[in-house]
């Protein structure tokens, strides 16, 4: 993969020194952008060490169950998210830990049950009930300044609500999903990285895309992990609609590399990338494209095990500290 490599030059000549919450400075670049052709080029593993794809995609199903807690990541294979939980003093004290290995509303919580609110004037009765009609129920009466108002809730299931649209409206240019929620910035361990997520079908090639971006990426250690995980979505959510994985698009905010990962980025500039593997996701996953028949419910039900790679070459694994 030489978009990786080419990002960590990018960094390393054109970048500038930054200090942050973690102690361990950056060098640091403000915006960045890789593009992967999936159906040609294959899966943007990087080669130039060995990718915790088990861990990848442990990650993902985690998020894909809404799991809000370390163990949960864990159980499916995943431990990158311990020390976030456990480790971060600021952390620890938040009134909105739940406790051990707790990580508060992250990820797959916002994707899959974004809590929803509407408060509507109470005499407004058409719009209550065109709320309700879309999934919201009535929590309670209330008064707001001295007017009459109801207060309606739903927790919304963006990413279902993006296959739907996928399947029922391809040419659709809103098929978003947002991890970013202003109003629970305060109780997660990290607010997102990865935030948008924008699907783009090709309803006349069969094709679909992926834009993401991501706010703030360490490149040593979490690029590697969104681009695997973001192309593995992508490969899932083509699986699920009927559409072929196409090109995969990553916009970066703040690219940045941490001082104390500087030995293992350059010992991965004198590696020569391999050529990229094939994903291969199994057989149980139901192909719509072949059944016709639509099984969202199989973003629950995929596990771990369901994800391999074809082929994956890779270089003597390296590693370096996670900043918290
Ligand atoms: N500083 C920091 N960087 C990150 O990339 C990051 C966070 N924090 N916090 C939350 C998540 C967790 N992610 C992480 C965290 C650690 C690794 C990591 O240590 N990777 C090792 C091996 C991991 C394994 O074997 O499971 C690696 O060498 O890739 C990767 C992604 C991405 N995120
Ligand atoms: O999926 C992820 C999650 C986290 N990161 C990195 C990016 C930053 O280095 C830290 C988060 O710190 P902030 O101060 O909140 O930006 O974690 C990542 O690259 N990918």
């Amino acid at each position: 993969m030489q978009q990786y490599q080419d990002l960590i030059k990018t960094v390393l000549d054109t970048g500038s020194w930054q200090d942050n919450r973690t102690g361990i400075r950056t060098l640091s670049v403000p915006g960045a952008m890789m593009r992967f052709d999936l159906l040609n080029d294959g899966f943007p593993a990087v080669t130039t060490k060995k990718l915790a794809f088990k861990s990848v995609v442990g990650e993902l199903c985690a998020f894909l169950r809404a799991s809000r807690s370390a163990a949960d990541f864990r159980a499916l294979g995943c431990k990158v998210w311990d020390q976030n939980a456990n480790e971060n003093q600021q952390w620890l004290d938040n009134p909105y830990r739940l406790g051990e290995d707790d990580l508060g509303p992250v990820y797959g919580v916002q994707w899959r049950g974004w809590p929803g609110y509407k408060l509507i004037p109470a005499d407004q009765t058409a719009q209550i009930e065109d709320a309700q009609r879309n999934g919201f129920r009535v929590v309670a009466p209330l008064q707001d300044e001295g007017v009459a108002k109801v207060l309606l809730y739903k927790a919304i299931d963006q990413l279902r609500e993006c296959l739907d649209t996928i399947v029922n409206n391809p040419g659709s240019r809103r098929i978003l999903f947002h991890g970013w929620n202003p109003a629970d910035l305060d109780a997660v361990a990290l607010p997102a990285c990865h935030l948008l997520y924008q699907f783009i079908p090709n309803a006349a090639a069969r094709e679909i895309s992926l834009c993401l971006y991501v706010r703030s990426n360490d490149i040593g250690l979490g690029t590697p992990f969104n681009l695997a995980e973001g192309a593995a979505l992508l490969h899932l959510v083509g699986r699920l609609t009927g559409y072929t994985p196409r090109w995969f698009t990553y916009f970066v905010g703040d690219a940045h590399i941490y001082e104390n990962h500087l030995d293992m980025v350059k010992e991965q500039l004198t590696r020569t990338p391999f050529p990229a593997p094939k994903l291969v996701i199994s057989d149980r996953v139901p192909a719509f494209a072949q059944t016709g028949q639509y099984q969202p419910e199989w973003l629950e039900l995929i596990e771990p095990s369901d994800f391999a790679l074809e082929g994956y070459q890779h270089h003597a694994p390296i590693t370096a500290p996670m900043a918290v």
